[in-house]
């Protein structure tokens, strides 16, 4: 493999009902870096059905390129179609690098075009860099049980490929008036590429806030000692209510069965980027810790004034979250004139 050949740090962007996730914009403002680092250009693929009109929102956000495949055999995610034109691109292009966002679409597609393609992919980044040589990305990922960070080469194959989480990078403010190339491509797909068929979407977690999506998040752990101040009417969802937030967890609060996996933050869970994060009665284990350091601003409310969050947040209280939460929510609801 002559690997001169490979050029352009590629995004490939990802729609969901006609609308661009956010890390695809988080992926470009990194993808930019590396590329700046490596002397390169960013640029995304985009796949779905009437999803030509996203590209220049993409562009706004830092692509050079943005190759378009927009079929109406593509309407729906299907793995092993999307694989398929993802190869397919890779051989017509040729481009250095593929960033993919660890998401549940990310972490099916990637991996099984890495696997195609014979090439090596890092999963769950947290960290992206250019190795000193100039031309390699580092991968940067919690190992070990999150106790250690592994560096991630893939110094002989291409493109070089790695998932990174939503939420661990900042989305680059756009810029309208960005212009840049849109290429539309051909979808070269036959029945045999769809292995399997589209039936029905069900739509998980209910109605609410997401809490990957929220401007703020209240969590609880194991100190809220049982489900009810996570449900309607208990204190950690009044709080996040009136600020207009989701409910968050940490795995010890979902493993007992207080409120589901979908709410929980953390190495095995959600990472999350809120604007302001309350940390209720929960440590601040080190796999926690992994999903929200990335919030604008951390309350922290913990009874034991030497519990590891407070080392991670920004304003602590030492108190009994019983008292103090009820006691925030009823002073933010005067504020707002709520109460
Ligand atoms: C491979 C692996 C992956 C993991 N992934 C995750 C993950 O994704 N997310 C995650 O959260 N954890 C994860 N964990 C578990 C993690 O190590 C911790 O066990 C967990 O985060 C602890 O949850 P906690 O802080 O709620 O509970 P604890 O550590 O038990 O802490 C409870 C806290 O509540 C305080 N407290 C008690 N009562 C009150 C009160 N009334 N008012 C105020 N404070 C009070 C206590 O002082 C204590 O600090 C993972 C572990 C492993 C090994």
């Amino acid at each position: 493999m002559d690997l001169a050949e490979y050029k352009g740090v590629y995004v490939i962007a990802e729609q969901f009902e006609g609308k661009l996730r956010n890390v695809s914009f988080e992926l470009l403002g990194q993808g930019r870096k590396l590329a700046d680092g490596i002397g390169d250009e960013v640029g995304a693929v985009l796949i779905g059905y009437n999803v030509k009109p996203l590209a220049q929102e993409l562009i706004a956000h830092g692509a050079h390129k943005v190759y378009v495949y927009d079929d109406e055999k593509l309407a729906n995610y299907n793995t092993t179609a999307y694989s398929k034109v993802l190869c397919d691109f890779f051989h017509e292009v040729k481009p250095n690098v593929f960033l993919v966002g660890a998401t549940n679409i990310g972490r099916d597609l990637g991996p099984r075009v890495a696997n195609s393609l014979k090439t090596g992919l890092t999963a769950d980044c947290t960290g992206l860099s250019v190795d000193e040589d100039g031309k390699t990305i580092v991968w940067t990922r919690p190992a070990l049980g999150g106790n250690i960070m592994a560096e991630i080469i893939c110094p002989d194959n291409r493109p070089q490929m790695g998932t990174v989480r939503p939420n661990v990078f900042k989305k680059p403010e756009a810029d309208p008036s960005a212009t840049g190339e849109v290429i539309e491509m051909e979808a070269k797909l036959s029945d045999a590429d769809f292995m399997t068929k589209f039936v029905e979407l069900i739509k998980m977690g209910g109605e609410g806030v997401k809490i990957e999506e929220a401007d703020v998040i209240v969590a609880g752990g194991r100190g809220m000692n049982g489900a009810e101040p996570f449900v309607g009417g208990g204190i950690l969802k009044e709080l996040a209510d009136v600020l207009g937030g989701a409910v968050g967890a940490s795995r010890a609060a979902v493993d007992a069965g207080w409120i589901d996996a979908l709410h929980q933050v953390g190495q095995t869970g959600k990472t999350v980027g809120p604007k302001l994060y309350i940390a209720c009665a929960i440590s601040g284990a080190i796999q926690h810790l992994a999903g929200m350091t990335g919030s604008d601003c951390i309350i922290a409310i913990n009874k034991d004034e030497d519990a590891p969050i407070f080392k991670v947040c920004d304003y602590g209280i030492v108190g009994d979250a019983f008292e103090v939460v009820p006691k925030l929510t009823a002073a933010i609801k005067a504020a707002k004139g709520m109460a």
